[in-house]
């Protein structure tokens, strides 16, 4: 039976208070106004951000809440003037939108989209400035206009990826958020070249696709750097050659890297959201042209430092969101390489 145009009563994760277990409710998800797309989300994975937001340390962060950024499922019915996917297409979610409209999208210098980043950070839909869940006529809040952890879910139509309906939807949920950051931070952010010397710091998922990505162009040495050795043997599998564990060291962290490459390093990617490990990052780079991506997010209040003089002496500090990548158009071309097996190493 179609449930197109329905009230959906599902299951979902729902964040009630900051810091609170989530509690699996029965919420009603709304049908899709125009420009929206409901989706039946079948695997979604976490990403830390997710934790960040449930810690809340967020500003942006709102309750009750459904969180969740990082899936893969079914279109179960579109609203109105929606063109670009229907009924049973295979989807990922982007919380990075791309409408390809907007300033931002215009612009050929960003992968940020403005058009509807005003309202997916006011936790409701652009429409009508309102949420699509509810439980018995409570609204709930959308999180990064994704809201993953709910068997239904309501996103702009922007922030939708169609891909291969043969991927293994378990696997690519994946593609929603942590893998393209890392690989996007050193091709698209970084640009990393063949024979350079990586520091990653954080050996989480992004973290590993940091490595990867830095393999894949050619990198001479990738040092991983995490206070957990348990990261340190899968890591390797991911292209780390080195490991540091900091608290092996009385040494700052950065002495310790600029020491082991004779001045310090090409590049690095902080990809923890911990603001000292953010300087030790730029500080380890190479005098004169090391540059330090910082991919970590960072908890309200917190403020990065470091002496002038360290960027004057040419060490460049840039930031990346999504990896740089444009979400629409770009995450069915991952797909598609993870389809056809290509070996990034
Ligand atoms: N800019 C962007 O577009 C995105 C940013 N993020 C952010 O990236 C960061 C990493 O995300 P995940 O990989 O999911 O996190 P994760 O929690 O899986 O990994 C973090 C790693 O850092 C290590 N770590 C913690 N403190 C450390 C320290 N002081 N020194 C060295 N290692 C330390 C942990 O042991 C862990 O292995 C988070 O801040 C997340 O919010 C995530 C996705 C996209
Ligand atoms: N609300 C948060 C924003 C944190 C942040 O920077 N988010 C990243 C993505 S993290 C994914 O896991 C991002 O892409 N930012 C760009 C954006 O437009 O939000 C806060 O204020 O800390
Ligand atoms: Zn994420
Ligand atoms: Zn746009």
């Amino acid at each position: 039976m179609s449930t197109e145009g329905q009230v959906i009563t599902c299951k979902a994760a729902v964040a009630w208070e900051p810091n609170k277990p989530l509690v699996i409710e029965d919420v009603q998800v709304a049908p899709p106004q125009a420009g929206e797309v409901r989706i039946k989300i079948l695997f979604t994975a976490l990403c830390h951000t997710d934790a960040y937001t449930w810690s809340g340390k967020d500003p942006e962060g709102l309750f009750p809440c459904i969180l969740g950024h990082e899936a893969a499922g079914i279109v179960e019915s579109v609203g109105e003037g929606v063109t670009e996917v229907q009924p049973g297409d295979h989807v990922i979610p982007c919380y990075q939108a791309e409408c390809r409209e907007c300033k931002f999208c215009k612009s050929g210098k960003t992968n940020l989209c403005g058009k509807v980043r005003g309202a997916t950070g006011a936790g409701v839909m652009m429409n009508d400035r309102k949420s699509r869940f509810s439980i018995n006529g409570k609204p709930i809040y959308h999180f990064m206009g994704t809201s993953t952890f709910s068997q239904y879910t309501v996103v702009h139509d922007v922030s939708v990826a169609k891909i291969d309906p043969q991927a293994p939807l378990d696997k690519v949920c994946l593609l929603g958020c942590g893998v393209p950051t890392g690989l996007g931070a050193v091709w698209n952010t970084a640009k990393v070249e063949p024979g350079s010397i990586v520091a990653v710091f954080g050996l989480g998922t992004v973290g590993l696709a940091v490595a990867e990505g830095a393999k894949a162009a050619g990198a001479s040495r990738v040092i991983g750097i995490d206070i957990d050795p348990k990261k340190f043997d899968r890591a390797k599998n991911f292209g780390v050659t080195e490991f540091v564990n900091p608290k092996d060291h009385d040494k700052p962290i950065q002495q310790v890297l600029v020491d082991l490459t004779d001045g310090g390093v090409d590049y690095s990617f902080e990809c923890i959201g911990n603001v000292s490990v953010m300087r030790a990052a730029l500080e380890c780079c190479h005098k004169g042209w090391g540059t330090s991506v910082i991919v970590g997010v960072a908890a309200s209040g917190q403020e990065i430092s470091t002496r002038p003089f360290q960027l004057v002496t040419g060490r460049v500090w840039k930031g990346t969101a999504f990896g740089g990548f444009k979400s629409r158009s770009q995450v069915p071309w991952l797909v598609d390489k993870y389809m056809k097996k290509v070996n990034l190493m």
